[in-house]
């Protein structure tokens, strides 16, 4: 699908009955950027950060869908309305979240994409307070522009207790022997257990939890062994750990401890063909998600006495059904997800959440996003006056477009002294889509929805870098925005190679607009640009001055480039306010001046 729009309506300077938006848009400044949301300055922390849209003026408001920490809840609420509502229907989410900026969710709140498409885009932020982010529709959540963040550090010791607690209470039949106790039972042959010591533990994820459950199983003596096809060696070694292939690991164990992410690959990962690749008599401790084992191969490989015991907090389906044929096997120990709920770890995940939510909502850092790239405050402090440029170029760019022509293909140069893996360009890129995107279609981009809406219009942004010599100080000179294959309003933006090309700097810490097609310009960033071309003669900026001066519209940089004397020159004039189409029309109607146009920043 090509990205198009039509364009004259930057001339006009009114909404054209095509685009009944476009006046509004242009009369309000975006308010999304990275020195300010609103009128509230950001000062980056440390972490890293993305960026949402909040609402200016309007206390946002967050629900919270499941029971949260009070901690938690006092951090939001010195920010944020808040609306706490428990054990909601989906229909009743969906109605709900029309009028939520913020969602915060445990494991029990499935984030559909009806939620997405229910709130019409006025939920920025969902806080999933824990780690796994299986319930939450995080497709969904990118094509709306909607971060989501996590708890991800606040439970991890919390669940590697429980999964020792369920390990050594596994071992020594502690559930069964209790029950038996309270039914008036004395049977202590039946509960013989076995020991733990010297026996061998598959950690299957060697991840946070993992790694915390591998620590205290060293301390029980148990031989430790891993499988993770993405964790460090070196984190293993430190631990004591071996890290193995997956067949080695559940070949050799006599204990297995869950621990990786629900995900396409890790589902059913546990299954007919890999229970029969087991040790006889293998115990199983599932403390990571139910869907990580086909629940009905467990339960034959119980039968079949592959496996002699499992322990599980978690199931494909929570609550899972009374009649479960897992659950009420007598060699099972089970507990209704509780790996995260102790005092002090629910503590800190709603601390955790809650800062993340509002810093989101802040337009703050977001060290947790789960959807968007994050980039390290130190590069972003450094990126923040090209991050501005970046996205009044794109802005340029686009509404130097004329004629009805699709805008496909955008290319991005880069110049810059450092070394290219020394450049983050993720954060640049992002906001160039949304300079290209936001003036001509009502989609509202950032960090989070930038590539995929970008995607989704057929709209192909490919990077270049041009590497400089000379100290790399800062991380770039300067940024290029090429449109290829398109007509231009102004076909003096036309460059040699036939492509809409501007071209931008930051002077003083102020961005600037450095070349229109082959012309040398010089103009700051700010306010709106007219860009005329005319032939060079005395008494130009004279005669374009007096019309704007006559309409009290400020004149905040002025600049000629010109090919020769007396051949054509193009001026380019930055005014802080709009002159109206009076104005404008007067300047085009000076017989020496052969095109003009209007740009609104
Ligand atoms: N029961 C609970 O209440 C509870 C509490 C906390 C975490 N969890 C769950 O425990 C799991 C681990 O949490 P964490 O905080 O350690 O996460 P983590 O991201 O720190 O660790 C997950 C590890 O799994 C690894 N992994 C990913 N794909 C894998 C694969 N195909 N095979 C093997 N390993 C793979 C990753 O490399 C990573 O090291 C998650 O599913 C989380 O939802 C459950
Ligand atoms: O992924 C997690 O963090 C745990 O499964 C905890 O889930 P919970 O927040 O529903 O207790």
């Amino acid at each position: 699908m090509a990205f198009s729009g039509s364009f004259h309506t930057f001339s006009a300077l009114t909404a054209s009955p095509s685009h009944p938006n476009l006046s509004s848009k242009l009369a309000t400044p975006p308010y999304f950027s990275v020195a300010t949301l609103g009128r509230r300055p950001i000062y980056p922390r440390q972490g890293c950060m993305v960026l949402v849209r909040a609402s200016i003026d309007a206390k946002p408001t967050v629900l919270v869908a499941e029971k949260l920490g009070e901690a938690g809840i006092a951090l939001l609420k010195d920010f944020a309305n808040i609306d706490c509502s428990y054990n909601l229907t989906p229909e009743e989410l969906c109605t709900k979240i029309s009028l939520c900026d913020g969602l915060i969710v445990r494991s029990g709140t499935k984030v559909t994409r009806e939620v997405f498409e229910s709130s019409a885009g006025r939920l920025k932020v969902v806080g999933r307070a824990g780690v796994g982010i299986d319930n939450v529709d995080l497709a969904a959540a990118t094509e709306h522009g909607c971060l989501v963040v996590n708890a991800p550090t606040a439970n991890t010791v919390a669940a590697a207790e429980h999964g020792i607690a369920l390990l050594t209470a596994m071992a020594r039949n502690i559930a069964q022997a209790d029950a038996s106790v309270k039914a008036g039972k004395w049977q202590r042959s039946k509960y013989v257990g076995v020991s733990l010591v010297g026996k061998t533990l598959a950690v299957m994820g060697f991840g946070k939890v993992g790694s915390e459950v591998a620590r205290r199983a060293k301390g029980l003596g148990m031989h430790v062994i891993a499988y993770d096809p993405y964790a460090p060696a070196d984190r293993a070694r430190a631990i004591g750990v071996d890290l193995v292939g997956f067949d080695e690991a559940i070949a050799a164990a006599d204990f297995i401890s869950l621990h990786m992410p629900l995900t396409p690959a890790t589902a059913k990962i546990l299954n007919d063909q890999t229970f029969a690749k087991m040790k006889k008599g293998v115990r199983i401790v599932n403390v990571a998600r139910g869907g990580v084992i086909d629940e009905e191969a467990l339960v034959r490989a119980l039968d079949a006495g592959i496996v002699a015991q499992a322990a599980l907090d978690v199931f494909t389906e929570e609550p899972p059904s009374k009649d479960s044929k897992l659950v009420q096997h007598e060699r099972v120990t089970v507990t209704p997800h509780l790996g995260a709920s102790t005092m002090e770890a629910q503590e800190g995940v709603s601390i955790e959440i809650a800062e993340a939510v509002v810093g989101a909502l802040r337009g703050e850092l977001a060290a947790t996003a789960v959807n968007a790239p994050m980039v390290p405050a130190e590069v972003l402090s450094e990126l923040k006056p090209f991050v501005v440029l970046a996205e009044k170029l794109g802005r340029l760019a686009v509404q130097l477009v004329g004629g009805g022509s699709g805008v496909k293909t955008v290319k991005v140069t880069y110049a810059s002294g450092r070394a290219p893996d020394d450049l983050d360009t993720r954060l640049l890129r992002a906001m160039i889509t949304k300079g290209l995107i936001e003036p001509i279609s009502d989609v509202f981009v950032n960090l989070v929805n930038a590539d995929f809406t970008a995607k989704q219009r057929g709209l192909i942004i490919t990077e270049e870098r041009v590497i400089l010599h000379g100290s790399p100080e800062r991380p770039l000179e300067s940024i290029q925005v090429h449109i290829a294959d398109v007509e231009s309003r102004f076909t003096s933006a036309i460059s040699e190679a036939g492509e809409i090309r501007v071209e931008g700097r930051i002077k003083d810490g102020i961005p600037h607009l450095t070349k229109v097609g082959p012309f040398e310009v010089d103009v700051s960033l700010e306010g709106s640009i007219i860009l005329c071309r005319q032939v060079d003669q005395p008494g130009m900026i004279g005669s374009v001055g007096s019309i704007l001066g006559e309409e009290n519209v400020n004149v905040s940089f002025m600049t000629v480039s010109r090919i020769a004397p007396t051949k054509q020159a193009v001026m380019t004039i930055g005014v802080d306010d709009q002159p109206s189409k009076e104005a404008l029309k007067r300047i085009g109607d000076i017989p020496a001046i052969e095109e003009f146009v209007f740009l609104k920043l």
